[in-house]
């Protein structure tokens, strides 16, 4: 039996997640809700608290109508209002958009745990996985289960910074229920962000959270100054890896959903102009800890692919499975014991 979507008179959106490209998310979402018939006109924007000098981080974001930590330079539209409570700020709001690190998502839902709208539905941004002791679950499945309401999920080709400054991009929405999916195209695309839909949840998810791994291997391979086609080949042998994990582990993935946005794509932008390759060839040129150059390098904003390698290794080493994947296990490595990064290419040819 196919489920009606949930669907309201009046669609409420909240935006969970301030960073950078949650505030850039934010800023499409509020153009787009102010234009387009059937949204409430106000999105509210959950923020973690923090201090900026002598303010808070919302009272600035409401007063100058920008998020000066994690997006200086761009205005918000003025229907964007900054929460710092989460229950406030999800308060009968019919599409909750989550866009924050993978490490905090859980926390998130135990605090929404029950407070939720009964038409709610969500969008999961959130590129990582959840990590417990027996395993890594997709963070779609942990909105999902805890909030009991259903999950898209958006990924693509997506520097935050480049969308902020409206240069032409696609991105993909994993849907289930077809009119879900249409419902998360109308809210955020633009004429400069491009939405693919695809009857593929966990696909489009879980390549977002493996490429930040195979982007750490493209930033080692920049820091050793190797060439374009040493890149290209970290590229194609990621994207293999990806693929043969997800295959291994999940049911029902299409072949095609590789070749959108979510895919291909991700893995070449995040590969070229993304954190987490800034951050590991740093890594290489300095030997200072990822720790260390999050904090030098971001400005609060945070690392995903280090903490995803590590993840994903806990899982593959639990079940025999580390040679199987060896350019994921020798990023791991490389990271978390000291391998010498020279020695990028010994396990993969
Ligand atoms: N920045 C980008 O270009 C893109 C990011 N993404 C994904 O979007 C998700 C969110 O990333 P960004 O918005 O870029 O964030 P960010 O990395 O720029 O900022 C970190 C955010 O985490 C918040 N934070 C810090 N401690 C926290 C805590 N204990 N609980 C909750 N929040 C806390 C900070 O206030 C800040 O808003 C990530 O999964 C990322 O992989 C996806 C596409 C593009
Ligand atoms: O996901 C991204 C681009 O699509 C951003 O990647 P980084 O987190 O490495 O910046």
């Amino acid at each position: 039996m196919v489920k009606e979507a949930r669907t309201v008179e009046v669609e409420k959106v909240a935006v969970i997640g301030s960073g950078n490209w949650g505030t850039v998310i934010a800023r499409i979402l509020g153009g787009n809700v102010a234009q387009q018939k059937g949204f409430d006109r106000e999105v509210k924007m959950w923020v973690f608290e923090e201090m900026i000098g002598d303010k808070k981080l919302t009272e600035l974001i409401n007063e100058k109508h920008e998020n000066v930590k994690y997006l200086p330079g761009f205005k918000l539209p003025n229907n964007i209002k900054a929460v710092p409570d989460i229950l406030e700020a999800t308060k009968d709001a019919t599409v909750l958009v989550f866009v924050i690190p993978h490490q905090f998502v859980r926390e998130v839902c135990d605090k929404l745990q029950g407070n939720v709208h009964s038409k709610a539905k969500a969008i999961s941004l959130v590129k990582g996985f959840d990590a417990t002791e027996t395993g890594i679950r997709p963070i779609s499945h942990v909105i999902k289960e805890a909030l009991k309401i259903p999950v898209c999920t958006l990924s693509g080709a997506n520097i935050a910074n480049e969308i902020a400054e409206e240069k032409f991009s696609e991105t993909t929405i994993g849907y289930k229920n077809l009119q879900e999916g249409e419902l998360f195209k109308r809210l955020f695309e633009t004429k400069y962000f491009k939405v693919g839909i695809v009857d593929d949840v966990l696909g489009v998810e879980l390549c977002g959270a493996l490429k930040n791994v195979v982007a750490i291997g493209a930033g080692i391979i920049d820091g050793l100054k190797l060439g374009d086609n040493t890149k290209a080949a970290i590229i194609r042998i990621g994207l293999l890896e990806m693929k043969k994990y997800i295959k291994m582990f999940y049911k029902g993935i299409k072949d095609e959903t590789f070749f959108e946005s979510c895919g291909i794509a991700d893995v070449i932008t995040t590969c070229y102009g993304g954190r987490n390759r800034k951050a590991a060839e740093a890594f290489v040129l300095t030997g200072k800890s990822f720790d260390q150059l999050e904090k030098e390098l971001l400005n609060g904003q945070k690392l995903q692919g280090t903490l995803t390698a590590k993840e994903l290794n806990t899982v593959l080493k639990n079940k025999g499975l580390e040679n199987e994947f060896p350019l994921f296990t020798t990023v791991y490595k490389i990271v978390f014991e000291g391998l010498d990064p020279k020695k990028i290419f010994d396990d993969i040819v």
